[in-house]
């Protein structure tokens, strides 16, 4: 059995979600696009010591009108949130008896509900014993330190040679909010699963891993190597070329704002705007977003996103890939995804829900997440993917030898 909070008597603070997926068939999941209503971010909820990113409502709640103004503030406050300081660089922090800060101090607490996937190892391991892991792979913060340009996030080499031998031992995806391509130009791995655009755009061998055989649409790549394809998403591609055109148009005047065409989703990067300007320039988001009543919005670290309405997010492709890889859910696969941002949110609450699997926030501060463990930054990521690799090859030695 995987360890979960529940054996662990590990509390998780619950947060909410911004979508409702139930389980179906790979057909049924794929035929289904429910329309998600236009949505405003809230305020973060209770905990407010606790840095929260989770802000959007499920679809079917009737929303409350809020005025523009407001859902802005919502957006900005949520946004700050999911990329909150570091103790270290806030100004003013207050110190207690023992030399920490207040944030330290509240992180320390937050790693015991949220134990840290390095120093659980063994345990976690040891719980799945004999089951097939499957890993799920975030890209931006999680194999790759966040940086001022995104058009810089480049994953290091040892990263890469980490992931290719961890993808050797195990069937591997990367989930990631960017667009396929541009994941797949940073990691360079063509024996992954990619699901780029917030898991709208899944690509993969066809000949699957270990023999199993993948579900799903198939064609070939520029190399001629056979793959599977899944686009949830597909029509709102004119949509999306049109709204960065908008976003473009409006935030020109806004110095440092950058869009990156995700494909099917938009970024409107806040990162090297001045915080005195956010408001502006969220002003410019929400006038767009006005004009297209079937995208809703999600806020990340220092970044805005606008996607299609329709019910897929990452918890819906870790769903698909474990299908499509013929995998299931059964009670021998264990699952494991590590992430960082807000979007993988969804994906740490179907692993926990429905699969008893390993849910892992990447992060070095306190925050509310739906996540089990914890690992604080990239180079953690690294060593976790490591010893993994070293148990399996411990644990194909110990199976021979007996
Ligand atoms: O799902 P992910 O792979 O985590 O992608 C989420 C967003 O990541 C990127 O933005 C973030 O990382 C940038 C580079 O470190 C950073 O400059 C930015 O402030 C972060 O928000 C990516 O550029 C976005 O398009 C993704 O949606």
């Amino acid at each position: 059995m995987a360890l979960n909070s529940k054996q662990t008597g590990i509390h998780k603070d619950a947060a909410p979600t911004y979508s409702k997926i139930s389980s179906a068939s790979l057909s049924s999941l794929a035929a289904s696009s429910p329309l998600y209503s236009y949505r405003s971010a809230k305020s973060p909820r209770s905990s407010p010591a606790l840095h929260t990113s989770m802000s959007v409502s499920s679809q079917r709640k009737p929303r409350t009108r809020q005025s523009d103004h407001a859902i802005v503030v919502g957006w900005l406050e949520a946004m700050k949130a999911a990329s909150p300081p570091r103790a270290a660089t806030l100004k003013g922090a207050n110190f207690n008896a023992s030399g920490q800060s207040v944030e330290e101090a509240q992180y320390v607490d937050w790693v015991a509900k949220h134990p840290s996937a390095l120093a659980t190892f063994e345990k976690m391991v040891e719980a799945g014993k004999g089951k097939q892991l499957v890993l799920f792979l975030d890209y931006d913060g999680t194999l790759s330190p966040i940086v001022e340009d995104p058009d810089r996030a480049f994953m290091s080499d040892a990263m890469r040679t980490t992931v290719k031998e961890v993808a050797t031992h195990f069937p591997t995806a990367i989930i990631s909010g960017r667009s396929r391509d541009k994941v797949y130009e940073f990691v360079q791995l063509a024996e992954l699963f990619y699901a780029g655009s917030h898991g709208m755009d899944i690509m993969g061998p066809a000949e699957g891993y270990h023999g199993v055989k993948v579900d799903g649409t198939r064609g070939m790549d520029e190399q001629g190597n056979e793959i599977v394809f899944f686009q949830p998403a597909s029509e709102f591609l004119p949509m999306m070329n049109e709204v960065c055109k908008a976003l473009e148009q409006r935030s020109k005047n806004i110095q440092g704002a950058k869009i990156e065409h995700n494909k099917y989703c938009v970024s409107m990067h806040f990162r090297r705007v001045k915080e005195e300007n956010w408001q502006a320039l969220a002003e410019e988001v929400q006038k767009v977003l006005k004009n297209y009543p079937k995208l809703f919005l999600t806020q990340g670290r220092k970044v805005l996103e606008l996607r299609p309405s329709i019910a897929w997010d990452k918890g819906k492709a870790v769903e698909y890939l474990m299908k499509a890889l013929g995998l299931g859910f059964s009670d021998d696969v264990l699952p494991v995804y590590i992430g960082d941002d807000q979007t993988d949110e969804d994906a740490f609450k179907v692993l926990n829900e429905k699969h008893n699997g390993y849910s892992i926030l990447v992060s070095n501060v306190a925050k509310r997440t739906n996540a089990s463990f914890s690992l604080r930054d990239p180079s953690e990521v690294m060593a976790f993917l490591q010893s993994l690799v070293k148990w399996k090859l411990r644990s194909s030695l110990e199976q021979n030898s007996s």
